[in-house]
């Protein structure tokens, strides 16, 4: 059998590169596994916002992972922007089926304040997706419609994370702490214990797709073999070099820059 490693992400699109399918394809590459994608929606964004979505008919998303799953079985499976509750069961049906390890990044709102998943979805998400996942990555504000609390500091992330994994039904959560102040530090529960994952926070406005790329890193090591807390670790340093590094490009959030990990030893390369 081939050793080469593969990773499907089923997510939105941004055609100014930072975020969605361009943003994990761009990842499963950094991290040399072979990158497939399902397209849900098709967005017209950029670094200053979301101007419009188009949902694709639930029928053309299974026909996409059909042709997928019935070709190249991929090894690990990450899921971004799924709009409707109908997506949403589509996807689920065909992923019961299959025993590759799956990430959720539950996508909600862009970072420029439009909404990518139905209210109704919301639910769905929580019932029908998240039981399914080996690891589910929300941000703040998605942690909190998820658990229906507050969260403000880190004791409250890691109540979240143990909630998503003990009544929700993930095999584990990281719960990131890009919108708390203070060291960015994202908090890891995995049914054992709390593992945490910090790094210095970056003065920028240049986080566009931070979430994004944070997930498909996870979800490459983990087609590699990886286990969940060595993925989030790689994920975490990858995300953390990608924002630093930053390529100052764009009129709004710009992206980050997902060849940052390999600048390391060198002079940061431009942007403000
Ligand atoms: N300013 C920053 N400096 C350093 N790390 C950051 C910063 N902002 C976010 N991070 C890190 O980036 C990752 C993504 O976190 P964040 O909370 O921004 O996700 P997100 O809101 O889902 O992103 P997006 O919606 O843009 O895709 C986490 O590892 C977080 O700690
Ligand atoms: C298709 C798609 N998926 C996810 C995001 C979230 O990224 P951000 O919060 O940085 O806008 C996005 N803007 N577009």
């Amino acid at each position: 059998m081939s050793k080469v490693r593969s990773a499907l992400t089923i997510a939105g699109t941004d055609p100014s590169g930072g975020a969605g399918i361009q943003a994990d394809l761009k990842s499963f590459q950094e991290r040399e596994v072979y990158g497939m994608s399902v397209v849900t929606s098709v967005v017209a964004q950029n670094t200053l916002g979301v101007t419009d979505i188009h949902n694709l008919p639930v029928s053309f998303i299974e026909k996409q992972l059909q042709s997928v799953f019935s070709d190249i079985e991929p090894n690990a499976v990450k899921t971004g922007m799924i709009a409707t509750v109908d997506m949403m069961e589509v996807i689920a049906e065909i992923l019961k089926k299959q025993s590759v390890h799956y990430v959720i990044d539950p996508v909600m709102v862009a970072k420029s304040g439009h909404n990518l998943m139905e209210e109704p979805s919301r639910k769905t998400i929580r019932d029908v997706l998240i039981p399914l996942a080996s690891v589910v990555t929300p941000n703040v504000p998605e942690a909190e419609i998820l658990v229906d609390f507050t969260i403000t500091n880190t004791e409250d992330a890691k109540r979240a994370a143990k909630v998503i994994v003990e009544e929700l039904g993930a095999k584990a959560a990281v719960v990131k702490g890009g919108h708390l102040t203070g060291e960015a530090i994202d908090v890891l529960y995995d049914k054992q214990d709390y593992h945490f994952f910090k790094s210095e926070r970056t003065n920028t406005k240049h986080t566009h797709g931070t979430g994004c790329t944070f997930s498909a890193v996870i979800t490459a090591e983990l087609a590699k073999g990886k286990s969940i807390v060595e993925a989030v670790a790689i994920a975490k340093q990858f995300i953390t070099d990608a924002i630093h590094y930053t390529l100052g490009i764009g009129k709004g959030n710009g992206p980050t820059n997902h060849w940052g990990y390999r600048l390391k030893s060198l002079p940061n390369q431009g942007g403000e």
